[in-house]
């Protein structure tokens, strides 16, 4: 068992060149290690380095002080770290910036010694300082992050179609679809994305290693994936307004599948014209989709209800509330009222009394710890609360939410509930 004065921590930009761009090589190769992906080749490695540096992505290793003969060199960090800006529609009058955390590895020989501890709780303290409201992550195992107050705060629905004959829609989608060099998405995907993000409540907006992972350019094994295609969708205007990248799983499966890689749309009609289009491939009898909205239109639009399975629900969008006044004075309403609740938060950032006071949409958030609450949560539930997507009289029964007041969480759900269904597309 080590100790955590066994590492050096240190924080650095992304870099291409000179000594941080050495420090971001060896920092990226510990990061695939990490994730159990191949080592970069010199090409990837540029990619993935221009990629975080376009990002103005901020690097954090922990540094072995001392290592064992022949190990893996002393430049390569036993974990890593990453956070970068990027906004999250809260249903407010603008996308709120929020501090993004991602590619969170530490090195099986060094885990359990607190590393991950001393990364998180010295990053949330640096991004209070920096004045965030709000940190969000996507995770790899839904147990770790909670102690640090993240909850779940979006969800999606893994599913898989039956596209074969019994494949009808009830209503025509407006507009049509139409093959392209999926690459493109590369370059087309994020002026499409951005329509989404804009009408979407819940959705994160995109990094630049996303356009190469959803178009092909950067594939799994770091190199290119041929086998990724791409659709657009076109309005009757001819205006592009959605897309679907999408893989074909191979001939051995009956029926065959395809696999949905990304699909963007910024409407209905464009959401159900690129399921008519996947439901028109040719030797395909299902196509699986890991990323549906729970309010999915595609179940009700079909003639058979029962052509759409739901895998899973998964966890996806996990928030954390560093701010709570800035935070909730961000987000949209759609009812007026007011409550009095108390955070609980292990890290300090959220806790305290909080009067709020809800009135044609905007709300006013007063610190008041001298009031009686009308309900306690804890920092995590306050999280998953945050945008609507988790019903306080749920997270009551569960209890993770004490009502002090009878009624408090009934009226706490008719206050934060969304005008829609929290949803985002974006995983990092
Ligand atoms: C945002 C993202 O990037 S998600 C990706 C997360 N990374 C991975 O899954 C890659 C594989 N796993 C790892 O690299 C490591 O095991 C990590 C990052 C999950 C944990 O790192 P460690 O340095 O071992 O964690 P650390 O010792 O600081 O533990 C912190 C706390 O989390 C707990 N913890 C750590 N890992 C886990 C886990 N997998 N499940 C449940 N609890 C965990 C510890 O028990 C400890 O609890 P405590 O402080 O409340 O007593």
């Amino acid at each position: 068992m080590g100790s955590i004065t066994d590492y050096d921590f240190r924080t650095f930009s992304a870099a291409l060149e000179g000594e941080g761009g050495d420090a971001t090589r060896a920092w990226l190769q510990a990061e695939t290690q990490g994730f159990h992906e191949p080592r970069l080749g010199e090409k990837s490695l540029v990619r993935a380095a221009a990629a975080m540096v376009s990002d103005g992505q901020m690097l954090t290793g922990a540094y072995a002080r001392t290592r064992p003969e022949a190990s893996l060199g002393a430049e390569v960090p036993v974990a890593t770290f990453a956070t970068f800006e990027r906004s999250i529609n809260v249903g407010g009058v603008a996308p709120l910036p929020a501090h993004l955390i991602s590619a969170v590895t530490v090195r099986p020989t060094h885990r359990r010694n607190g590393i991950l501890r001393e990364m998180m709780t010295t990053d949330l303290d640096r991004a209070v300082a920096d004045r965030y409201a709000i940190a969000a992550l996507t995770v790899s195992e839904a147990t770790i992050y909670r102690r640090f107050g993240f909850g779940v705060a979006t969800t999606v629905h893994s599913i898989s179609v039956a596209t074969d004959q019994r494949f009808r829609l009830l209503t025509s989608p407006r507009g049509r679809c139409e093959l392209i060099d999926a690459r493109e998405i590369a370059t087309l995907g994020p002026a499409i994305f951005a329509g989404f993000h804009a009408s979407r409540v819940g959705s994160v907006d995109r990094h630049t290693k996303y356009w190469g992972r959803v178009s092909g350019l950067d594939g799994e094994k770091s190199e290119e994936d041929p086998s990724v295609r791409g659709a657009l969708h076109y309005d009757d205007a001819g205006v592009i307004d959605g897309y679907v990248t999408y893989k074909f799983s191979g001939w051995e499966s009956d029926p065959q599948i395809v696999e949905v890689v990304d699909l963007v749309a910024q409407n209905a009609d464009a959401y159900l014209g690129l399921w008519q289009f996947l439901a028109s491939l040719d030797l395909v009898g299902t196509v699986t989709y890991a990323a549906a909205p729970a309010d999915d239109p595609l179940r009700w639009a079909l003639a058979d209800w029962r052509l759409v399975s739901v895998k899973n629900v998964n966890d996806w969008l996990w928030m954390r509330i560093l701010d709570v006044v800035a935070a909730f004075e961000a987000r949209g309403y759609v009812n007026d009222g007011s409550t009095v609740f108390a955070v609980s938060d292990p890290l300090g950032h959220a806790a305290g009394g909080y009067r709020m006071r809800v009135e044609g949409g905007r709300a006013e958030v007063t610190r008041d710890d001298a009031a009686a609450p009308d309900l306690e949560l804890d920092a995590s539930a306050l999280g998953s609360v945050y945008l609507g997507g988790a019903d306080p009289r749920v997270l009551a029964a569960a209890g993770q939410i004490s009502e002090r007041s009878p009624g408090a969480a009934a009226a706490f759900a008719r206050l934060l509930a969304p005008a829609q269904q929290p949803y985002g597309i974006t995983h990092f």
